[in-house]
Formats: structure tokens, C-alpha cells, sequence
């Protein structure tokens, strides 16, 4: 069997989901199971609303229901000729939206949000979209059959970044999707969202549908996991910042997982483990060009110098200045349960005999994280950095590379940098403002005309 997932992009309106239906039936004799974001956008509008909605503003979290509501009701007249099919799917979705609303309204009254309401909310996007992309589907003679996920992905209770559980996602996918599959029918499940052994809604994090597909992938023993998006498949750098960036046709699980880390939001950076314990091979593709031949992440792709170039704004660096560190073993320990213990992960590390500076991806625990350091030294913090990271397997081979990534930075300034000891990746934290500038010119100076 294989997995084929569509993110948010390729089922964003009713085209693009003709476009997935006509993707799908040339994948029948693989034996798909489908994995579905929600319409691109949603998932932002949803957590929108529920902020609006726990700041009291009600009448903005209903307009903005109202607003995916006609999304979704004018995706349904468009992709469900049969008028009973319609009027049903119709009356299924409307009944969500007016449940929807009216959690809107009662975390209105409470006035604020919990992460376990903030997944109840976020959850609607995928469970929407995949009734609808269902249906779609039907009437394109697709044989689907909608999957709650919530039955198969079942995790812990983090709410907002939830951990998977393996094993049990194992039985409940041999129990809910196989059937189907024997049977030569097509399972529909959403990504991103799951839930407690208890049935408590939770979602993985935000781009986790990536995850789930793999997730079901290594579950099931697929043959092979497809990743649909709205580029020709992992670049050299990101489209949308390096208009130039071309086409990587295979790269290896390790740099795909290091660039899926450092920002290429193409792939969530936890869909790798799943299928490398495995060892399935993960393609990526665009759904607006099916004929493209795409990426292929696998083991044994070649090794390049540099592969790519990924970057991303809005990193938090934390800098902690202690002569306690002077060769006190147990130092770096103290410091690195205090992150664990707010669940604070860290990208980048920088060390010297009294200093320890370590980038942050989410600060939302900062201040909890700051009153536990602050007794081991002096702490302080900058906002609005940035990291740009190049990623590759022989940077390190000689000092050829290193040079020419340094050299390419010209006056943009560097205020951390980390190689890693594998030499994959080499680490550059600079101005916020700067990352545009920094990864086109690490772009040209690796991949623009002349360079080898
Ligand atoms: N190295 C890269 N290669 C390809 N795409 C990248 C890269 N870095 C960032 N991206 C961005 O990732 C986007 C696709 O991810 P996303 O918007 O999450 O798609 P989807 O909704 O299909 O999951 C692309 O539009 C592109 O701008
Ligand atoms: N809809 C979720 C999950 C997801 O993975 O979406 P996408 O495949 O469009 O990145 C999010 O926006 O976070």
C-alpha cells in the first residue's frame, strides 16, 4: 500500500481538489490510504478565532466562522453534482460550523483559551476538510471511505504538540484502515489531528499532518509515502525567497531532516524518523504539476557538498554568561533540564569556557524558562533573529565550503554560528532582517552561475 498525502495548498478550493481526485485514481492500483490537510489557511483562521474569541471579540470569531463556512458550502456546490449527496454533506458541515460557533461563544464567556481547547478548535479544519474531499471523491468514482483520525492517531495528552504512540497507532491503523483497503476502498483520514487513548481531541503541531502520513505510513509497512504540496518538491532553497531555487531530485533522510528542521516548511521535520526506521521512501510532489518528477528522500541518496539552503525568521536567542561553567562538569546538565522541564526545545548551541548562547523556535514558555535560569548566571535575550542554515554533507571536508559561506555574507552580520560535527550542517544565526538577503546570497554563492 502507499500513503499519499495532500497538504492545505492542494485541497484549498474546489479545483484543487479535482486536481487530488484525478492524482488519486492514477494511485488505485497502490493501494492508497489519504491523508488530508485542512483547506490552506484554515488552521490559521480557526486559532484566530479562538484567540479573537477568548479576548471577547465574538462578533469578529463569528464573521470569521461564517467566512469558512461559505468556503467550505461553496466547495461542496462545486464538487458534489448529486443534489441529495450535496444537500447531506451540506447539512453534516453546517452542523459543524454551528457547533463551531458556538465553542466560539462559549470561550467568549470564559475569556480564555487552554491548549485542549485550542486543539478542539484547531481540529475542525482537517475533520472538515476530509468529509468534504470524501464526497469530492465519491462522486469522481473514487470508492473513499472517511477515516475519523481520531481513531487511529492516538497520542498523549500534549495538547497543541502532541506525541504520537506508536504502537497503539499501529493496532487501531490494522484495525480501522486495513479493512478498507482488502476491500479495495480508499481510506480518507485528515492529518495533524488525534486523539488520547480517552478519545480527547489533541493535534500534533502545526504542519503535522506530514507526520501523520508518515506515521500511518510506517504503521501499515507502505511502500512508499507521498508528500503533495504547492512545489515541484524540496528546492535549494525556499521558491518564495530565492525565486532561482531548483529542484533537489533525491537527498538523504538526514539532510532532508536537517532542512525540514532549519525551516523548509515543505516537510514537517518529524516525518522523517517514522519512515527512516522503516526504511520507506518519501516523494514529494506538486499537485499542480502531477507529471513532475519530484523528490525522492531516501538512504541512499548521493552525498553533495551542499544540498541546500533553509532558513527562519522570528528565532528568540538566549544567552547565559556564568563563571560557574568554568570546568564544572554538571553544568550543561543543570542547564539543559531546566529546558526540558518547560518543554522548550533548542535549535542552534554556541559554547565557550563561560557562555552558553542557545536560538529558541517557540518562546511562548520564556518566562518561566528565564526565572529558572536567572540563578545560574546572567541571562539576557534577543528577539527578532533569524537562522539560516546550509545544509550539505562534505561542508566540512575542507575549508573550501566554509569560506565561501562566510565570504557570501559579506557586511550581513553573524552573531552565532554551529557546525555540526557530522559536517551536515553548518548554522548561522543573523539580523532577523537579514535572512531574505542572507539566503540569496548563500543561494548564489552555492548554486547561482559559476559556482561549482
Ligand atoms: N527548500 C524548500 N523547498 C521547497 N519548498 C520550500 C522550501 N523551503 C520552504 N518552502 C516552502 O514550503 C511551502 C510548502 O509548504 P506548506 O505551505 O506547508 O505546504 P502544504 O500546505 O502543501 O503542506 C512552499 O510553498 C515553499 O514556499
Ligand atoms: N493544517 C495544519 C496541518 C498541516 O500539516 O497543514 P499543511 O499540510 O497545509 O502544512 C496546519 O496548518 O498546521
Amino acid at each position: 500500500m502507499i500513503v499519499v498525502k495532500f497538504g492545505g495548498t492542494s485541497v484549498g478550493d474546489a479545483e484543487a481538489i479535482e486536481r487530488a481526485a484525478s492524482i488519486v485514481r492514477g494511485r488505485l492500483p497502490g493501494r492508497p490510504v489519504i491523508v488530508v490537510s485542512a483547506m490552506g489557511g484554515a488552521t490559521n483562521a480557526l486559532l484566530a478565532l479562538a484567540e479573537q474569541a477568548s479576548r471577547g471579540q465574538l462578533i469578529g470569531a463569528a464573521r470569521a466562522v461564517e467566512a469558512l463556512r461559505e468556503r467550505h458550502l461553496n466547495a461542496v456546490t462545486a464538487l458534489v453534482p448529486d443534489a441529495q449527496a450535496a444537500t447531506e454533506l451540506s447539512g453534516e458541515l453546517g452542523a459543524m460550523f454551528d457547533e463551531l460557533a458556538r465553542l466560539a461563544e462559549a470561550i467568549s464567556v470564559l475569556g480564555f483559551l487552554t491548549p485542549r481547547s485550542l486543539d478542539t478548535i484547531a481540529a475542525y479544519g482537517e475533520i472538515l476538510s476530509s468529509h468534504l474531499v470524501t464526497a469530492a471523491f465519491r462522486a469522481r468514482d473514487i470508492p473513499a471511505e472517511l477515516v475519523d483520525a481520531r481513531r487511529v492517531m492516538i497520542t498523549d495528552d500534549h495538547f497543541c504538540k502532541a506525541e504520537p504512540d506508536a504502537d497503539r497507532i499501529a493496532e487501531a491503523a490494522r484495525a480501522h484502515l486495513q479493512p478498507h483497503l482488502r476491500e479495495g476502498r480508499v481510506p480518507i483520514m485528515g492529518g495533524f489531528i488525534g486523539a488520547t487513548p480517552d478519545g480527547i481531541t489533541t493535534t500534533l503541531g502545526r504542519g503535522g499532518s506530514d507526520y501523520s502520513a508518515s506515521l500511518v505510513g510506517a504503521a501499515l509497512q507502505a511502500d512508499v509515502i507521498e508528500i503533495w504540496t504547492d512545489v515541484d518538491g524540496m528546492l535549494t532553497a525556499d521558491p518564495r525567497v530565492v525565486p532561482d531555487a531548483r529542484l533537489i531530485e533525491r537527498i538523504r533522510f538526514d539532510e532532508a531532516s536537517e532542512l525540514a528542521s532549519f525551516g523548509a516548511k515543505v516537510l514537517h521535520p518529524s516525518t522523517i524518523a517514522p519512515a527512516v526506521r522503516r526504511g520507506i521512501p518519501v516523494y514529494i510532489y506538486n499537485s499542480r504539476r502531477p507529471e513532475g518528477k519530484g523528490t525522492l528522500i531516501t538512504s541512499d541518496a548521493p552525498r553533495r557538498p551542499v544540498s541546500a539552503i533553509a532558513a527562519k525568521s522570528a528565532t528568540t536567542v538566549v544567552k547565559l554568561r556564568s563563571t560557574r561553567m568554568l570546568l564544572a562538569s554538571g553544568f550543561m546538565k543543570t542547564v539543559f533540564e531546566i529546558f526540558e522541564r518547560h518543554r522548550t526545545s533548542v535549535d542552534v548551541i554556541a559554547t565557550s569556557e563561560v557562555s552558553l548562547s542557545v536560538t529558541l523556535d517557540d518562546p511562548s514558555n520564556l518566562d518561566e524558562l528565564l526565572g529558572d535560569l536567572t540563578p545560574l548566571g546572567d541571562v539576557s535575550v534577543e528577539r527578532e533573529r533569524g537562522i539560516v542554515s546550509i545544509v550539505g554533507a562534505g561542508l566540512s571536508d575542507n575549508g573550501v565550503a566554509l569560506a565561501r559561506a562566510f565570504g557570501a555574507l559579506g557586511d550581513l552580520r553573524v552573531h552565532m554560528a554551529s557546525l555540526s560535527a557530522t559536517g551536515i550542517n553548518l548554522t548561522l544565526v543573523v539580523d532577523g532582517e537579514h535572512v531574505g538577503p542572507a539566503m540569496q546570497r548563500l543561494h548564489d554563492a552555492f548554486f547561482g552561475e559559476g559556482a561549482t
